[in-house]
């Protein structure tokens, strides 16, 4: 699936290079807010636990999740709750997601931090994240060598966002921890090429991050225990996706989740 994705991925690249060029980059990012301190916001909660609570229509793994989608009424539903971050899907064609959807959320709601969720593979697309309002971006270490991981952190060090790297075995956390200088490391649960979600991996995986840099523990989070289980294990943060797509009441469900 992955692979997948990055081949459409490329072929995505190809089309914003015909629609964006250095020239319109920089005229559009004079127009646009300083990023906001997604990081610094989820370390410095009070939580045990932060919470990088998403805005999810469909996914690869499970189809359409919430057919009744308004992202931004589910993003009010967070911002009530007092989620420390957002994380908005842009990608359209596995998770139905839209750079839209971002933009939309940043400017109702532009006090609480935003990830773009999507699998990025050039630079075009962080400065395309820039511009559309986010304030930190995904990097999947599975999908992009060593070298492409740490200049499209730089870029986006340069562009004021932060960058969320995710990892989900022990060589990737060896690579990244080998190029780049994270301030915060993403474990993924879930198994990219199988879609199997265990938090075991988080556990397994903790060992091998040094104890002074927080961890994400991202996908497969549904209950209190399972954020006990990962407080016990170290993580500072989780990623919540699903869970909270199929709740009635969002902000009650991230209150009785993290709270
Ligand atoms: O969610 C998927 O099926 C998926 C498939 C292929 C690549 C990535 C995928 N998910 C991205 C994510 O990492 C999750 O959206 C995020 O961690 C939240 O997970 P969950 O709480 O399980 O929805």
């Amino acid at each position: 699936m992955l692979h997948k994705i990055i081949a459409e991925k490329r072929r995505e690249v190809e089309s914003l290079k015909r629609r964006l060029d250095h020239g319109k980059i920089e005229e559009a990012l004079g127009a646009v807010a300083a990023p906001l301190p997604f990081v610094d916001r989820l370390l410095s909660s009070k939580r045990k636990v932060s919470v990088i609570a998403e805005v999810k229509k469909a996914s690869p793994s499970k189809g359409v999740i919430r057919p009744d989608f308004d992202p931004l009424a589910l993003a009010q539903a967070y911002a009530d709750a007092n989620v420390e971050a957002m994380s908005v899907l842009t990608d359209e064609k596995f998770f139905q997601g839209n750079n839209d959807y971002l933009t939309t959320i940043k400017r109702e709601i532009p006090t609480t931090p935003l990830l773009r969720k999507d699998f990025i593979i050039d630079p075009l697309q962080v400065y395309e994240a820039r511009l559309i309002g986010a304030d930190c971006i995904l990097l999947i270490a599975a999908a992009l060598e060593p070298r492409q991981l740490s200049e499209l952190a730089d870029l986006a060090a340069e562009l004021g966002m932060d960058t969320l790297i995710e990892v989900h075995n022990e060589a990737e956390i060896e690579q990244t921890l080998a190029h780049t200088k994270p301030s915060v490391l993403g474990i993924n649960n879930r198994d990219l090429k199988t879609f199997e979600t265990t938090l075991k991996t988080t556990e397994r995986l903790m060992s091998f991050i040094p104890s002074d840099l927080p961890v994400i523990s991202e996908s497969g989070i549904r209950s209190r225990e399972d954020i006990d289980y990962l407080a016990g294990l170290g993580a500072r943060g989780v990623l919540v996706g699903e869970h909270f797509m199929r709740q009635q009441d969002i902000t009650v469900a991230v209150k009785e989740l993290v709270d």
